[in-house]
């Protein structure tokens, strides 16, 4: 087919031009721009990649596209070799990979980012990012979150052995990614706090990074804007424990995702432990590219429960053992069977006992106890409980509270029912299974879907904009 004497610099040109119809234009820049061909001999086209990782990458994202531009280009006989820079200097041919399309790259072999673990203070910081808060990167763990502290139960005994399993083999079980999801306040931090404090305390020098997603996202952001996005992604690469909280919170966020990835294989493959949390399980993490998802399905998922009237009662009193305090058994199965939302408020409600006996000089005994309920009750009512939300928007929508927790789907109930459990969920801590509960005993699911009606409904129709402007101030700030 080709009849014209060519030079691998103008097929590789023409092959760009096909690619970049292909690859949006920042991956382009990234990943095809630094290519280098290096020769033609007869089909065969040699390029010249800067590290093993980039023609893993290359190999596993875009072998499709490079064999539609070397066919373009050569022709079907064609093929491509690479030639890998690596860190010795010498020139590496890996075999020819994008003739299997799919295939999963082999674990990197190969000298992984240099690194000298047992200097850890070395890793701080190497990519000037201004949004570390004056924190030293190693040292997001906080050791008060210890495995002793973390009470088992049959609500979260899969997700600590795990947990555990993981502390003492990190990179080497197959829990990798481990990762770990519940609902609110049910322990999920803690946990991946439990197992990265764990490691550090058996593995002084290894590099484990605690981040919560949010942070991850702002430190990316801030990486475009200096345009240090390599010097950002050779950071991460550098962990040897990488744990991620709030992972739900990438959905949508096309190119961290995008770095995300590339980060997690370079560490999946050099046996680098991953852990993440996640408010929901992996298969309902929408707004995830899919690659990342069937990723997460490597490893183990894990859920945590609302821990039973059990082990709310040993979560009570382990809480009241780290502070020396001793209370009646009966204090306790009271306190249990009050709060059976999640362990933070379980706790919340332990410490304001403690607190209230203290500046009272009372003993702990059920009358205090069902004071200070009842105080909390009160407290928050000054602030914007789900009664209030449900009372100020049946109001504004002339609606009766009964309507609001009926069974009714006329429309003009439906609608304000879904403002309320859309401002219930944006004011309160409640789970959206308390919201669901307080709108007459509605699945969670219900309440996810009034959430999202609604906030589709914000962003598209400047009326209910409007309307919902105005309901919120009635609620003023949200704490
Ligand atoms: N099994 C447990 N034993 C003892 N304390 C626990 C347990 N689970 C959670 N806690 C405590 O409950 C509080 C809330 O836990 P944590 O912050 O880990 O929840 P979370 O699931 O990460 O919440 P969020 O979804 O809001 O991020 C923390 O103070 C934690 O120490």
């Amino acid at each position: 087919m080709q009849t014209v004497v060519r030079d691998a610099k103008s097929v590789w040109q023409e092959c760009l031009r096909i690619i970049r119809e292909y690859v949006p234009e920042q991956s382009f820049k990234t990943w095809f721009e630094p290519i280098v061909p290096a020769r033609l001999v007869g089909s065969t086209l040699t390029i010249q990649v800067p590290s093993e990782f980039f023609y893993e990458w290359l190999e596993e994202n875009y072998v499709h596209v490079l064999r539609r531009a070397i066919d373009h280009a050569i022709g079907r006989q064609g093929m491509l070799e690479y030639s890998v820079i690596v860190d010795r200097g010498d020139d590496k041919k890996p075999p020819m990979g994008y003739t299997v399309p799919n295939q999963r790259p082999a674990p990197q072999n190969s000298a992984p980012p240099a690194k000298k673990a047992s200097e850890p203070e070395q890793l701080r910081n190497p990519f000037e990012l201004p949004d570390l808060d004056g924190l030293e990167l190693t040292s997001y763990l906080n050791p008060i979150y210890t495995f002793e502290n973390y009470v088992e139960g049959d609500f979260n005994r899969l997700a600590r052995s795990a947990g555990q399993a993981v502390a003492s083999k990190p990179g080497v079980t197959s829990f990798n990614p481990l990762m770990i999801y519940g609902g609110v306040g049910l322990g999920k931090t803690h946990l991946a706090q439990a197992i990265g404090n764990q490691i550090k305390a058996s593995n002084s020098g290894k590099f484990v990074l605690f981040v919560s997603t949010e942070k991850f996202m702002n430190q990316f952001v801030m990486a475009v804007r200096n345009n240090s996005i390599q010097n950002f992604t050779n950071f991460y690469l550098q962990v040897d424990v990488l744990i991620l909280d709030d992972v739900q919170f990438l959905a949508g966020k096309e190119r961290t995702q995008e770095t995300f990835f590339h980060i997690f294989n370079h560490l999946h493959q050099t046996g680098k432990q991953i852990i993440m949390t996640s408010d929901r399980p992996p298969k309902d993490l929408q707004g995830l590219q899919d690659r990342l998802l069937s990723r997460f399905k490597w490893g183990l998922s894990a859920d945590l429960q609302m821990p039973d009237l059990e082990s709310r009662i040993a979560i009570i009193m382990k809480k009241l053992h780290g502070d020396g305090v001793d209370i009646d058994y009966e204090v306790i199965e009271y306190l249990a069977h009050s709060i059976d939302t999640n362990v933070r408020e379980l706790e919340g409600v332990v410490v304001s006992l403690i607190a209230q006996a203290t500046l009272l000089r009372r003993e702990i005994d059920m009358n205090l106890a069902r004071q200070v309920l009842r105080n909390i009750v009160q407290d928050s009512e000054r602030e914007v409980t789900i009664e209030t939300i449900m009372e100020t928007i049946s109001q504004h929508y002339r609606i009766s509270l009964q309507d609001m927790k009926g069974k009714s789907r006329k429309k003009e109930i439906v609608f304000p029912r879904q403002v309320a459990m859309y401002f219930a969920k944006d004011y309160t801590d409640l789970s959206l299974k308390s919201i669901g509960y307080h709108f007459g005993g509605r699945d969670h699911s219900t309440v996810i879907h009034a959430i999202q009606t609604i906030s589709e409904l914000k962003e598209h129709n400047a009326e209910v904009k409007a309307q919902l402007q105005e309901l919120q101030k009635n609620f003023g700030k949200k704490s």
